[in-house]
């Protein structure tokens, strides 16, 4: 099973129409993968908070549209990373979409842990509630957004709902960057499952973006990582080895508080 992972830069000075256009056409090249994953809100910048509620979207929107289309033409899966969508009584929320290669809207993630404290994000959107997976032909993805990596016991969730592979897109900031590899490999260690995590490169609203997506496999070895620009990130998954390793170490079976 073959993953790309679209380091997108969110460059400023383009318009969001511009890098929709952009983000799609990276999309159709990756024709050939099964799972393409963009980053947490490409269109808009995941910390350009005074952009939010005017590029806010609903979930048959024009980013959704757009990469609707883009996975009907590549013929993938594809995470479509995170969009502000303003939801029917107003919320706006960070939510994930995942699409077909039909292009049809297979499941939708609002993430649960809102980054910023006391602004941002924090104070600007709603909390999604629920954890979200996705039956594939080959595998289960369970889907995390940037800050949800910090929290566990979300991802024991995914995995008591099925999850095999983790896909978290992000717009983790270059300050924390140690972390960010750090967090993606105990996911993958603790849970034996593969991580995808896609962040973004360069810098927008004065905040700099780590990059160094990173493909962990279920034994917590990284498989293949980025650079800190824009690139797309190839790695082939051998969904088998999940069940493997949970077998000849079977440590998820010596849970004892759930
Ligand atoms: O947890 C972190 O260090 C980064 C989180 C973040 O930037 C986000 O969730 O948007």
């Amino acid at each position: 099973m073959r993953a790309s992972l679209i380091q997108f830069e969110v460059r400023p000075d383009d318009p969001v129409a511009a890098r929709r256009e952009r983000a799609a056409e990276l999309v159709r090249r990756q024709r050939g993968s099964d799972l393409v994953v963009l980053p947490e809100l490409w269109p808009v910048g995941a910390f350009a908070y005074e952009s939010f509620a005017a590029e806010a979207e609903s979930l048959d929107g024009p980013t959704a549209a757009a990469m609707a289309a883009a996975a009907r033409d590549a013929g993938v899966w594809l995470h479509a990373g995170s969009v502000v969508e303003r939801a029917a009584d107003g919320t706006l929320y960070n939510t994930s979409l995942v699409f077909s290669p039909s292009g049809e809207l297979a499941a939708a993630y609002r993430k649960i842990h809102r980054f910023g404290f006391d602004k941002g994000e924090a104070v600007l959107m709603g909390a999604g509630a629920e954890p979200v997976t996705v039956r594939l032909p080959d595998t289960t993805l369970g889907l995390a957004t940037c800050y949800d990596l910090r929290f566990p016991e979300l991802f024991r969730a995914l995995v008591d709902a099925g999850a095999q592979v983790f896909v978290v897109p992000a717009g983790w900031p270059e300050r924390r960057r140690d972390h960010w590899t750090l967090l993606a490999r105990a996911r993958a260690v603790e849970n034996q499952a593969y991580v995808l995590a896609c962040g973004t490169a360069g810098t927008h609203a004065g905040v700099g973006q780590a990059g160094h997506s990173v493909v962990v496999d279920p034994w917590g070895e990284v498989v293949a990582q980025a650079g800190a620009g824009e690139e797309v990130l190839v790695a082939d998954l051998d969904p088998a080895r999940v069940g493997k390793v949970r077998e000849d170490f079977p440590a998820l079976k010596d849970r004892v508080l759930r």
